[in-house]
């Protein structure tokens, strides 16, 4: 039977249990205030199940292969004979538990907190219906506070269409059990990469369709030059300046005609189509304007320095539209936690939220860190700047680590200030390197202190002097 009942009374509704919103919601329960959690999917949201982590546990055994594959010349002889099997069952067990939050739901209620499940949507600034699986409805009103951490959906270009064929986005492969014989990849951008990468390592025939000139049109243009070339010495195909404009299935798997910019048709066969052309904001179902919240269905809407849409309606995560990222997400509910508990809780504010040194990596072999401004952007900003570039493998430990040391470490110099803006760091572990390049961002540590700083010798991180050395 559907249930309805009154309104009832508590302190924070958190929509959407995502990294963030688990988190602000557990915090706040377990600081003893009443908390509603409203989820309609799994408590953990897109990371733990369909994002980051499966699919950095494919990079990581895609990576073991490829290590092993650079024995000959370094260490002798390998046979290797890679099995998608065994991740895909890690995936599972170790994972997603089958897909299953009942861990992280009871981490949640553990800490005091009621989960929903259901979709919710405002019905005024502090006041959240929820429709519940059964097709009832609850209503929750919030003494103290609502925070939406809603997220994102793959969005699905509708032309041409693919309605009735079996196409993968981001959720299906990472429920693959086996590595397709072949896969064409719609898209360029962080996921298409990842996931091609990481099929092609366990014998995928992977072919890459981009729209544009390129692959990752947002990180610097070396880095999507030497990722082409990398993907190039791995046999992965791309198509540059081209779209999809024919998909077909049938027993045989699909057959997918691609049309580049010259309209040069291509046919392309292939047993598994992997559509990764961007996301959607999951926004609309909230009834933003239920709350008196102006929404063009397209762009973030602007969020105070505490994230607050309003008067205690606090918006979080990818939807909030600072990088989406399960560590902008955390961030975000951090500072949303601390503004709440501190308004009521009579505990210290943490700040507001800052966007300067957004960091972000993109987990391809070579790794892609990247923070702040790009060359193109702080150009566009109008600042003067300088740009420093040194290549990985003309550093010691590049040159002594030999195959797949391919990467960069690039630096941008805002002359007025004398500090950096932006940086990338592309070569192996180029994630790691980046920690301190994010720090510099940061903190704003002017480019003379880092450059009397002491680099340990023979790191990766090393490069970092070379590139400082090189700002011209
Ligand atoms: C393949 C892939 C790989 C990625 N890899 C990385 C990575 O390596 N590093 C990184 O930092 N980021 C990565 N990301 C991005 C990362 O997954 C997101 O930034 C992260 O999940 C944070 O999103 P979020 O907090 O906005 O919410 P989400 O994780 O999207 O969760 C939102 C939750 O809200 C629920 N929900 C939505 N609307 C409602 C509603 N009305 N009522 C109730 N519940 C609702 C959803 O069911 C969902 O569970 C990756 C993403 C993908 C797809
Ligand atoms: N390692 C990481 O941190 C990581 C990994 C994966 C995803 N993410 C996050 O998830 C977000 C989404 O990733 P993504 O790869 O889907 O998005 P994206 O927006 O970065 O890339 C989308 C790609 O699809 C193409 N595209 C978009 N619309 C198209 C259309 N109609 N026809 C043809 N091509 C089209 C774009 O040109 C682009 O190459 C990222 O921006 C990132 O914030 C992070």
């Amino acid at each position: 039977m559907a249930t309805t009942e009154k309104t009832a009374v508590v302190d924070v509704v958190v929509v959407g249990m995502g990294p963030g919103g688990e988190s602000v919601a557990g915090e706040l329960a377990a600081a003893g205030l009443k908390v509603v959690g409203v989820e309609s999917g799994l408590v953990g949201g897109e990371c733990p199940y369909y994002g980051c982590v499966p699919s950095k546990m494919m990079i990581r055994a895609g990576n073991a292969v490829a290590e092993g594959l650079r024995i000959p010349g370094l260490a002798g002889q390998a046979q290797i004979t890679a099995d998608f099997s065994v991740v895909a069952k890690r995936i599972r067990a170790e994972a997603t538990d089958d897909w299953d939050d009942a861990v992280a739901a009871k981490r949640f209620t553990d800490k005091g907190g009621h989960l929903i499940r259901g979709t919710g949507r405002l019905a005024g600034p502090r006041e959240v219906t929820v429709s519940m699986p059964d097709g009832g409805e609850r209503t929750f009103r919030a003494r103290l506070a609502v925070v939406l951490n809603p997220g994102t959906n793959p969005a699905l270009p509708s032309d041409p269409s693919l309605s009735g064929t079996p196409f993968w986005t981001n959720r299906e492969a990472v429920q693959a059990t086996e590595a397709p014989a072949s896969l064409v990849v719609w898209g360029a951008g962080p996921i298409a990469v990842e996931l091609a990468q990481a099929f092609a390592r366990f014998g995928s025939k992977v072919t890459v369709v981009a729209r544009g000139p390129g692959l990752l049109s947002r990180e610097e243009p070396q880095a999507a030059k030497l990722l082409a070339e990398v993907f190039h010495s791995e046999g992965i195909k791309i198509l540059n300046n081209t779209n999809i404009t024919a998909v077909r299935h049938s027993a045989g798997g699909f057959r997918i005609e691609a049309t580049d910019s010259a309209g040069k048709v291509k046919r392309l066969r292939a047993e598994k189509f992997l559509v990764a052309t961007g996301r959607t904001m999951a926004l609309a179902p909230l009834n933003l304007s239920g709350a008196g919240i102006e929404w063009d269905g397209k762009t973030a809407p602007s969020v105070d320095p505490h994230l607050q849409l309003a008067e205690g309606l606090y918006l979080i995560g990818d939807a909030a539209g600072a990088g989406a990222f399960t560590h902008m997400s955390m961030y975000q509910g951090n500072i949303v936690s601390g503004h709440i508990l501190a308004k009521h809780a009579k505990q210290a504010d943490r700040g507001s939220a800052e966007s300067h040194a957004v960091p972000r990596v993109t987990f391809t072999d070579p790794e892609i860190g990247a923070v702040g401004l790009s060359e193109k952007q702080a150009r566009e900003a109008g600042l003067s700047i300088r740009v420093g570039l040194t290549e990985v493998s003309a550093s010691t430990r590049g040159w002594i680590h030999k195959s797949g040391n391919q990467g960069f470490i690039k630096v941008i110099e805002d002359t007025q200030t004398g500090v950096l803006v932006g940086a990338t760091s592309m070569g192996p572990h180029g994630g790691e390197v980046l920690s301190a390049l994010v720090l510099a961002v940061h903190a704003r540590i002017p480019v003379a202190t880092l450059k009397t700083m002491i680099y340990a010798y023979p790191t990766f991180h090393r490069a970092i002097a070379q590139a400082l050395a090189d700002l011209k």
